[in-house]
């Protein structure tokens, strides 16, 4: 049974719905945390998916309010000041926070809420609400996590070493989280996902 989200806030609750639930999906970069919650949204409307905000540059076709809201560091600054992340984590020479407000309302009013986070701040979310549910993806091997950074196409040298050399740190925390899923074979992961939300 998964556990119901201990929320403090000033935000009211419809006292008819059942409060919502939060879900923090981390895993190293390339492993295919995004992949494999966009296909769970596709096959799950219902679920509630955290936009980030990021001081990432862009990719090719990433949309602003879609994939991420892309900010400069100093507005980043300003808004972790004004206590505007319910977490936030520096990551491979960016910063990277989810947005509080959207995130509580969406849980008060009976959401399931995942957030695909990096390590450190899937830490610190586990630390806020005990009763989040927490999920590691693990890659099937070090090679297999090269080959898939790499074969997107999306990240320079640099971003792609300091990432790699941070996945090597990024496994050794999995035994801290509630579920351990190797996406391996793509369905199976997913439905092994499903099987942890839905049960
Ligand atoms: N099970 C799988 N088998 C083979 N390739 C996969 C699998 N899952 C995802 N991929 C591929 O791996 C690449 C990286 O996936 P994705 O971008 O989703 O990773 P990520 O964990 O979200 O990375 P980041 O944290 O950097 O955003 C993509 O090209 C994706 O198509
Ligand atoms: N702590 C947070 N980490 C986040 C957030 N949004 C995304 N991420 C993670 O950052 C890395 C790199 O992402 P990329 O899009 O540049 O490849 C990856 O692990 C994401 O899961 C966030 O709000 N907080």
């Amino acid at each position: 049974m998964m556990q119901v989200l201990p929320i403090q806030s000033s935000a009211t609750t419809n006292e008819n719905q059942s409060p919502g639930r939060l879900v923090v999906l981390t895993g190293p970069s390339g492993v295919g945390k995004g992949t494999l919650m966009r296909s769970l949204l596709q096959r799950h409307p219902e679920l509630y998916y955290s936009v980030s905000v990021t001081t990432r540059s862009p990719r090719p076709g990433e949309i602003n309010g879609k994939n991420y809201y892309f900010i400069s560091r100093s507005k980043f600054e300003q808004l972790v000041a004004q206590g505007e992340f319910l977490e936030w984590a520096e990551f491979a020479g960016n910063y990277y926070g989810t947005p509080r407000e959207a995130v509580l309302n969406q849980v008060l009013s009976g959401k399931l809420v995942i957030l695909e986070i990096e390590l450190e701040g899937a830490r610190q979310i586990r630390a806020s609400f005990p009763g989040a549910l927490s999920i590691f993806i693990l890659p099937p091997s070090f090679e297999e996590l090269e080959q898939r950074i790499r074969g997107r196409g999306q990240d320079s040298e640099e971003a792609i070493v300091r990432r790699l050399r941070r996945a090597q740190e990024e496994v050794k925390a999995a035994d801290e989280f509630d579920i351990k899923i190797v996406n391996d074979d793509f369905e199976t992961a997913l439905k092994a996902i499903e099987a942890a939300l839905f049960k």
